[in-house]
């Protein structure tokens, strides 16, 4: 098991834990609308440090983002798992193809 599969583990876990005891908790029990509102704020201090060119920050800031996003996956019920999947079923398909073969809007 993977480094991010084993903490969206910990995440499920802790939805049924107590507030007081696990950050995690604490921010699910805030809701959906909180936990998309942290993983933005996580999102944008990681884009800050990207155009600041500061790598350290960036590592840093980007493990914040992954905790985060999967918190708010865990928040909708989403499983880390559906969204490899989703990741495995576009394996092998160019960006610039699956963007030319959406419908003309
Ligand atoms: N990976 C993380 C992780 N990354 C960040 N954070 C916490 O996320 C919080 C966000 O930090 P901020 O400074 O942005 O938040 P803040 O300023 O305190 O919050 P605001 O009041 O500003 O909203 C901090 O309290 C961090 O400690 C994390 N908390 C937990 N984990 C993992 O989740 C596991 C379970 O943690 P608990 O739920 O706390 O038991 C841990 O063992 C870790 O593996």
């Amino acid at each position: 098991m993977n480094t991010l599969t084993d903490l969206a583990n910990t995440i499920e876990e802790r939805a049924k834990a107590d507030p007081e005891s696990s950050w995690t908790a604490k921010l699910l029990a805030k809701g959906p609308e909180k936990c998309a509102e942290k993983f933005g704020e996580e999102a944008i201090e990681a884009i800050i440090e990207a155009v600041k060119d500061n790598r350290e920050g960036l590592i840093s800031e980007s493990a914040d983002v992954l905790f985060h996003l999967l918190v708010m996956l865990q928040s909708r019920n989403v499983a880390l798992d559906e969204v490899l999947n989703e990741l495995a079923r576009r394996q092998g398909t160019s960006g610039i193809a699956e963007k030319a073969s959406r419908p003309k809007s």
